[in-house]
């Protein structure tokens, strides 16, 4: 079920390669993803925060493009509960093992894993839990309850130009050396591997090669900071999983090294969602948004407190929900309507209330501007305000920038990054202040050196 997932998520064109920003350059990522789980639940790599395409969760109402990708979510949620069971599992089989040569990592042969039938399993769960404090299950729950799983697909007879592998001739990489980032500390990963082998792709003679076989996919794992120590490439087959437990993730880095095959996987991970729910950023901004009040008679806005603590906390949320939320999203252009249109509507209200936050900035500058204000009062304001908006300029410049490079120019029309919110002098769309700031902020850093 799960291959035959892939390949209609595949048909219905919902991967896509990641416009990722890596110190200050921006790279297409070789290998084409889409991120499934929980809904509401985003996940940050590389300067890029994707959405869920949610599985179908009890109590909410989700609507697919079409059944097969609706089938698809189900049967990933269906891998991510049994990859659940087998992780937990094998951390308790450590526990008790006490044998740290295998602590780190467990390639589980599907055969045996599948071989242990419900009573099996349910009786070795039983044994084990006598030996767990319920502080310890507390903390295997946490670190084994993925919410969401990132699903990669590589054709490598498609791709012009793979990296070779730097320091161990490990050949071609589809994913090069990293950490797998936002994840939960100490929590586990758990992939599943399919690359489409056939009989065109023939396994080379074993005696005959020196290193890794090219023609079979790898994961690679390395020690971090560490090119001495020889690395390790496990080859992977149709239908293999494996897990990264514990620390692996901080004490190692993986990669993907490329075989033949088309191949895709299911990489399912406890991502780190404090400040990643679209429940949370909602909270935010109904948080910021206290601040404003409105006359009852006259409809006039004002704002509630110039508190410079007040202020500082508006101003922060305001660059929030516009830069890791909204353009985070429209930077990925349409892809997500492929699929569901799940995240319109929030979006929607995101931007409604980032609306309000313009509002409130135009508010802050009119108070400063007031000439009766108390010096220190005002100056601290400022003080406070100036370097968000600072940073609010910064950002807009760096989104700009992001949504005109080479690579984002090159995507098709669908995928085509999107800079919105955006807006010019002229626009009649009632924008409180314009989109750059920087007469606003040269007329605010006036006015501190005046005082100064
Ligand atoms: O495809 C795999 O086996 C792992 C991919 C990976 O490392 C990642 O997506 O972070
Ligand atoms: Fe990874």
């Amino acid at each position: 079920m799960v291959q035959e997932s892939f390949l209609a998520l595949r048909e219905h064109n919902c991967f896509f390669q990641d416009l990722v920003r890596i110190k200050g350059k921006d790279f297409l990522t070789p290998v084409s993803r889409i991120l499934i789980g929980n809904p509401g639940c985003t996940y940050k790599y590389l300067n890029t925060r994707l959405f869920t395409v949610p599985w179908p969760t009890e109590s909410y109402d989700i609507k697919f493009c079409s059944p097969q990708i609706y089938d698809a979510c189900k049967a990933l949620m269906r891998l991510n509960d049994y990859l659940h069971i087998e992780t937990v599992q094998a951390l308790q089989g450590q526990n008790l093992l006490e044998n740290k040569e295998i602590k780190d990592t467990a390639v589980i042969d599907r055969k045996q894993s599948f071989a242990a039938s419900p009573t099996e399993q349910e009786s070795v769960s039983k044994d084990q839990s006598s030996v767990c404090v319920s502080e310890d299950d507390r903390s295997l729950k946490n670190r084994t309850s993925y919410n969401l799983t990132l699903l990669n697909y590589m054709d490598p007879l498609q791709m012009l130009y793979l990296k070779q592998e730097p320091y161990f001739g490990m050949g071609s990489m589809a994913v090069s050396w990293h950490h797998d980032e936002n994840l939960v500390a100490r929590s586990a990963v758990a992939v599943y591997s399919y690359s489409c082998e056939d009989s065109s792709v023939q396994e080379s003679n074993e005696q005959e090669l020196k290193g890794r076989d090219p023609a079979v996919w790898h994961v690679g794992l390395k020690v971090a900071w560490d090119i001495e120590t020889p690395g390790l490439a496990v080859p992977l087959h149709q239908g293999d999983i494996y897990l990264m437990l514990d620390d692996l993730n901080m004490t190692h880095q993986h990669c993907v090294l490329a075989g033949l095959s088309p191949r895709f996987s299911s990489t399912h991970r406890v991502a780190d969602c404090s400040r990643g729910t679209l429940e949370y950023i909602l909270g935010q901004c109904e948080l910021a948004l206290q601040n404003l009040q409105s006359d009852s008679d006259s409809m006039a806005l004002s704002l509630k407190s110039l508190e410079a603590a007040v202020v500082k906390q508006v101003e922060e949320i305001h660059n929030e929900v516009e830069f890791e939320w909204l353009r985070q999203f429209w930077f990925q252009g349409k892809r997500y309507l492929k699929c569901t249109d799940w995240w319109l509507k929030p979006m929607a209200k995101l931007e409604e209330f980032w609306r309000k936050m313009e509002i409130m900035t135009s508010l802050v500058l009119s108070e400063v501007r007031k000439e009766q204000q108390i010096e220190e009062q005002r100056n601290e304001t400022i003080s406070c305000f100036l370097p968000l908006l600072k940073e609010r300029q910064k950002l807009r410049k760096e989104w700009t920038a992001r949504c005109q490079s080479d690579a984002a120019e090159s995507l098709p029309e669908d995928q085509r990054p999107e800079c919105h919110p955006f807006w010019t002098d002229d626009d009649e769309c009632n924008m409180p202040l314009p989109y750059d700031l920087e007469e606003v902020i040269a007329y605010l850093q006036n006015l501190v050196q005046w005082i100064e």
